[in-house]
């Protein structure tokens, strides 16, 4: 299964970025840093959509995207359209880098969130470090008590955590850690398979006071069409994440601002 090999490849990956920053150093240089998080969760809840913007070159689903696309020219976009900026830094399956993150970080004010295969503290030290100010933690790899051990950790750094689910059992163990901010994905990271009822299934089962509690509630992926945008605002998301129609697109500013005028009028 594609998610085994990714988490499996990951691991690979951490031995060589421990070994060109040990785990200690890692963890000392993000206990010192001194930069302020901008907050994650707090630009994405506001009056009508918040957009994630998404940088990524790649993706097992659907394998090498436009490479033509120019960082420091999707980012300039990306400022004044999007809400927070996504980057993928996961190297083997989606062409990411940690060095993508870090040059983000120098171009934009927005909210970078760091969206990798997390699965050890060490990588949680390091989005710090390179000056993410969220992470990804995805369900389906990590069981409850290494989920709470990540998620505890990024918050005491000043990290903010998109917490991603894809079926009920996941959405009901996010629920049970009163996590802040979860993310629905509509692929299935294990078939790939993508469609906007996950959202629409999962939203329905939040608690009816989710939202009173100041929690977030992110739809994920598959979006590339008007019909996706208004088949989502029943399901009350605070914002979407949209990487793959972004990347693709010429003008990812204009697409951005129409996106939410689709949603406003919808
Ligand atoms: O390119 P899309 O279909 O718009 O999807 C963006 C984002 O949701 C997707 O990249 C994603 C969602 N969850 C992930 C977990 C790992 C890597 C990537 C992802």
């Amino acid at each position: 299964m594609i998610l085994d090999v990714i988490v499996e490849d990951k691991k690979k990956r951490l031995v060589e970025h421990k070994a060109a920053v040990s785990e200690e150093e890692m963890k000392q240089k993000a206990l010192q840093s001194t930069r302020e998080s901008v907050g994650f969760a707090k630009a994405l809840k506001k009056d009508g959509l918040s957009v994630i913007g998404e940088f990524k070159k790649a993706s097992p689903s659907h394998g090498a995207m436009d490479i033509k696309v120019d960082l420091k020219e999707r980012i300039l976009q990306y400022n004044d359209s999007v809400d927070a900026i996504s980057c993928l830094t996961e190297e083997d399956h989606f062409y990411g880098s940690t060095a993508y993150l870090e040059q983000i970080r120098k171009m934009t004010n927005l909210p970078v969130i760091r969206k990798d295969f997390i699965i050890e503290e060490y990588q949680v030290y390091e989005a710090k470090v390179i000056g993410a100010d969220a992470i990804l933690l995805i369900a389906a790899i990590l069981d409850d008590e290494t989920f709470k051990r990540l998620y505890d950790l990024a918050y005491s750094l000043g990290l903010d955590v998109l917490c991603e689910v894809h079926d009920e059992a996941e959405l009901q163990r996010m629920l049970a850690l009163d996590v802040e901010i979860i993310g629905i994905n509509n692929r299935n990271l294990k078939t790939f398979e993508v469609t906007m009822d996950t959202t629409k299934k999962l939203s329905a089962m939040l608690p009816k006071d989710f939202k009173e509690r100041g929690k977030v509630l992110v739809s994920e992926s598959g979006v590339s069409t008007d019909g996706d945008i208004s088949a989502l605002k029943q399901s009350h998301a605070d914002a979407f994440l949209i990487g793959t129609a972004l990347m693709e697109s010429d003008n990812p500013g204009a697409l951005t601002k129409h996106w939410k005028e689709v949603y406003a009028n919808g």
